[in-house]
């Protein structure tokens, strides 16, 4: 792979991005490499000094190291004797000039492309899982759980961002490509948009599932109108757009959409009782709720209007995963699936035993009820699990594991003090990921905003020591709910990954440790 100067200067006039360049006679002008890492340089390396914690001396380093041109904002003495690009956005011209590196492997691939607040890594197992049924595992994923570019087990990693930067997103699509994989599901957030990581990036179908306040606060969003904006990016750079017709703002989701796409590309699902009479466009499919338990969950997808009926995916589904927003969350992927040419016997096969790590882990124990280990970490989701339960338990009693995260997301915490006192009845507070604030100061900030006569509160940071404490105390009829990260077996601390086991490892330890048995998480 590479890219001669004379390309990357080309495009980056082309879209307006370069400011100046400095050409050097006496140096190679095809680049062989690239790379935004110091640590990460081969020979004739086009380098991109981005951002926040750049250090010019990361440049002094990729030279030394063999990199031959670098890509700037501005220019840098480190990097004499080198080609300079110096651009008006180094992220655009990152995303850019890798999409022409790795030769726009997006052009091989069928690419759908998930956003909204909560079910955008659920949705797109679903969609992986039929998929993969009809071109014989060849789907493509980046998730926040794991990404997934090829068929042999060294394909497979966990990722670190839920969206890459562009230069690895290009990359790992490039891959995926050359190891045969003919689709790609990915998840898009906000930051993505924000930093750039898919710009120029056009997908064949684009799912907007929901959105409500998240994400917002340092380091994230400075105001929910910025995260809106951005998560609306992805209707904008989608060939098909598909809309949950329930969500918040739908009016703006559906605008943007128009924007770049005619409405009859534009598809909107709703479940079966839901009615806007201020919505002048028609509801294109509707999903309703058959029997459920603890085990599966079960609905019916209608083809509603006439462009839906041409999609043979009418009928029942059966899913593994339980919780009933999964409904809104597989009505969105089997709709993915119709579009990528699937009918509904392949995707009901494909989707019935999909599960993911960490959401919605349940084991029904002998003495201390059900024990669930879930990803719900804010406002919207940890309300959703909990009324789920409420419902589907006739009114338990309701004991919760939880924390938030420290240096983002701040407004996640009013979002639990708010969720707990409506549903919980008892919670733990604890560690998640406090990165570099005070996890205690975390736990007290969230319990001052509870309701103490309708929610017992106990901090307990040891979170593993909250996991026994919460299932110890359970009865028979209680419902635990282990929150917030899921399969995670790291705690972020100080910037540092701290290993930990995972919820779900503690929670069967505990589980075997009180009553001695030896079965495993269902899914
Ligand atoms: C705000 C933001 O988007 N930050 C991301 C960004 O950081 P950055 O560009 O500022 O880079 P940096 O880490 O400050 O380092 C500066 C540069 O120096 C380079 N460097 C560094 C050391 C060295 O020795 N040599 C060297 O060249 C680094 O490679 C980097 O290019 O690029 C880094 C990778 O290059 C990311 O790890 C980092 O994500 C931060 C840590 C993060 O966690 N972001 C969150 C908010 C995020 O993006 N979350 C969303 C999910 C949200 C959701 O759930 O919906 C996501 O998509 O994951
Ligand atoms: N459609 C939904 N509405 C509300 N809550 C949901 C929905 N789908 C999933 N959840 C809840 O949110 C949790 C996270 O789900 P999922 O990982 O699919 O979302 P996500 O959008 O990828 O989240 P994140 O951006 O935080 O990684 C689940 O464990 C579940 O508790």
């Amino acid at each position: 792979m590479s890219i001669s100067l004379n390309t990357c200067i080309l495009i980056l006039k082309e879209h307006h991005l370069l400011k100046s360049s400095a050409v050097q006679d006496t140096v190679a002008t095809k680049m062989e490499y690239v790379s935004y890492d110091s640590r990460d340089i081969q020979t004739n390396t086009l380098f991109f000094c981005k951002g926040a914690g750049f250090r010019p001396t990361y440049l002094s380093m990729a030279k030394d190291n063999g990199a031959i041109c670098y890509v700037a904002e501005q220019p840098y003495p480190e990097g004499k004797g080198m080609h300079a690009l110096i651009v008006r956005d180094v992220s655009k011209a990152m995303a850019l000039l890798s999409a022409a590196f790795f030769r726009f492997p997006q052009d091989d691939l069928y690419v759908v492309a998930f956003t909204g607040t909560k079910g955008k890594t659920t949705s797109a197992y679903f969609l992986k899982g039929m998929l993969d049924q009809m071109n014989g595992g060849r789907t493509a994923l980046i998730s926040s759980v794991n990404d997934i570019v090829g068929t042999k087990p060294e394909d497979s990693f966990k990722s670190s961002l839920t969206t890459p930067e562009s230069l690895d997103l290009f990359r790992d699509m490039r891959r995926a490509v050359d190891n045969g994989m003919t689709h790609l599901v990915m998840e898009v957030s906000s930051q993505a948009y924000k930093k750039n990581r898919v710009f120029g990036l056009t997908y064949d179908l684009g799912f907007f599932l929901n959105i409500t306040p998240d994400h917002i606060g340092p380091n994230e969003h400075p105001n929910f109108a910025d995260y809106l904006h951005c998560k609306l990016q992805l209707m904008v750079n989608s060939r098909k757009c598909i809309i949950n017709a329930e969500s918040d703002h739908f009016d703006e989701i559906y605008a943007a959409a128009t924007t770049t796409t005619n409405p009859d590309s534009i598809y909107l699902f709703a479940s079966e009782n839901f009615e806007n009479p201020k919505l002048n466009v028609p509801i294109d499919f509707r999903y309703a709720s058959q029997e459920t338990d603890m085990r599966e969950t079960r609905f019916k997808l209608f083809c509603a209007s006439d462009k839906a009926k041409q999609l043979p995916i009418n009928g029942d589904y059966t899913l593994q995963m339980i919780g009933n927003f999964n409904e809104s969350n597989g009505t969105a992927a089997i709709i993915g699936a119709g579009l990528a040419g699937m009918d509904h016997d392949g995707c009901a096969k494909g989707i019935r035993h999909v599960t993911i790590p960490g959401r919605m882990q349940t084991e029904m124990t002998k003495e201390h009820g059900i024990v669930v280990v879930d990803y719900a970490h804010n406002k919207a989701s940890m309300m959703a699990l909990m009324s789920f339960m409420q419902s589907e338990f006739s009114n338990p009693k309701i004991i919760v594991v939880v924390g938030a995260p420290g240096d983002k997301g701040v407004s996640r915490r009013p979002g639990f003090s708010e969720s707990l006192t409506a549903y919980a009845d008892k919670a733990f507070l604890t560690t998640d990921d406090p990165g570099f604030e005070d996890p205690q100061s975390i736990a007290e900030e969230i319990d001052s905003g509870i309701d103490h006569s309708k929610c017992d509160v106990t901090i307990e940071l040891d979170r593993e020591k909250a996991i026994h404490d919460a299932i110890a105390m359970a009865g028979k009829d209680d419902v635990v709910l282990i929150c917030g990260k899921g399969a995670d077996a790291f705690q972020k601390i100080r910037g540092v990954d701290t290993p930990y086991p995972s919820d779900i490892v503690v929670a069967q330890r505990v589980i075997n440790e009180l009553e001695g048995q030896k079965e495993h998480f269902r899914n």
